[in-house]
């Protein structure tokens, strides 16, 4: 099946901050969560498949294209949702449709009606007496009507209160299931993809640590306990180890081989945000 994304061996290079060899792909149809922490480089990922800024080395293609060129017929399949406002903050809602409708091949209006309809959008209210909440669901109405098939969505929850949060999670697995869009969604609330995510692309300081489905992420790491410190870590089994209160813990995704080896251990499932927080654990510990 062709990839809606697929980026290969991804460089960019700034004075203090590189990406490097960055690799994953995303179907139709799905879901994907891309994490890291403050600064790991996930805008510059997004602007870099967005086009708005210039790759040192690798490849991005967008649904089988080379991202920068067939410009006309990518821009007409994705949709951007950004954190920041990108739209003249005197226009109302139905000036900002008029300017922007023209500019896609396939822009529906009435699409457009029933989602900012549904999305109780106030058509003439200006941009700049949007909430976020509400610009983020005009940011959506925008791509559905122009049949998008690809979103991209820059932390799209942050600054969101957990109602309209929950709300944006459940509009986004809709559009999904109805119209098999993929969705590539950043954000360092990693609660919100556990709801949501088919996978995760995880990235710390540039670097990829994986790319993988969520579900085969979920079964595969286990956050362990010890109540002795560990006589050897040279073997990697134990990613992020530090002590915390009587105990020393890690995750892991060989528990087999960490419990024979370790025992007694307690363990409990790990959840996205301990995966995260323990491998940025493990990138620091690994400097000292
Ligand atoms: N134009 C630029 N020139 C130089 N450095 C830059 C530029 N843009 C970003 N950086 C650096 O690249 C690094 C990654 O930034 P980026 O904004 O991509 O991270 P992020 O994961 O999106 O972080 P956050 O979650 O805080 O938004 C940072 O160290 C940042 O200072």
């Amino acid at each position: 099946m062709n990839s809606v994304i697929e980026v290969k061996n991804l460089y960019k290079k700034y004075d203090d901050f590189a990406l490097r060899n960055i690799s994953f792909k995303l179907q139709k149809g799905k879901v994907m969560g891309f994490i890291g922490p403050n600064g790991a480089g996930k805008t510059t990922m997004i602007r870099l498949m967005m086009n708005l800024i210039r790759k040192d080395g690798g490849d991005i293609r967008l649904f089988g294209y080379p991202h920068d060129k067939n410009q006309k017929y990518i821009k007409n399949r994705v949709g951007f949702v950004y954190d920041q406002n990108f739209f003249i903050e005197e226009l109302s809602v139905k000036m900002c449709k008029a300017m922007i409708a023209p500019f896609y091949d396939e822009w529906d209006d009435d699409l457009f009606n029933y989602y900012t309809n549904r999305f109780e959008l106030p058509l003439n209210r200006q941009i700049k007496n949007l909430s976020q909440g509400m610009k983020t669901k005009l940011y959506l109405a925008i791509a559905l009507s122009h049949h998008a098939q690809l979103i991209i969505m820059d932390e799209p929850t942050s600054g969101l209160d957990p109602v309209f949060r929950e709300e944006l999670l459940k509009i986004i697995r809709e559009i999904v299931n109805v119209y098999n869009v993929a969705i590539f969604f950043s954000t360092h609330i990693t609660a919100d993809l556990e709801k949501i995510a088919d996978e995760i692309t995880f990235i710390n300081k540039g670097r990829l640590i994986f790319s993988e489905r969520t579900e085969v992420i979920g079964r595969s790491f286990q956050k362990v306990m010890l109540d002795h410190a560990p006589f050897s870590t040279s073997d990697n089994l134990l990613i992020g180890l530090h002590k915390s209160g009587d105990y020393y813990t890690a995750i892991t995704n060989q528990f087999p081989l960490v419990e024979a080896k370790y025992r007694p251990v307690s363990f409990v499932r790990a959840t996205l945000e301990d995966i995260m927080l323990y491998h940025i654990e493990e990138d620091r510990r690994c400097l000292l």
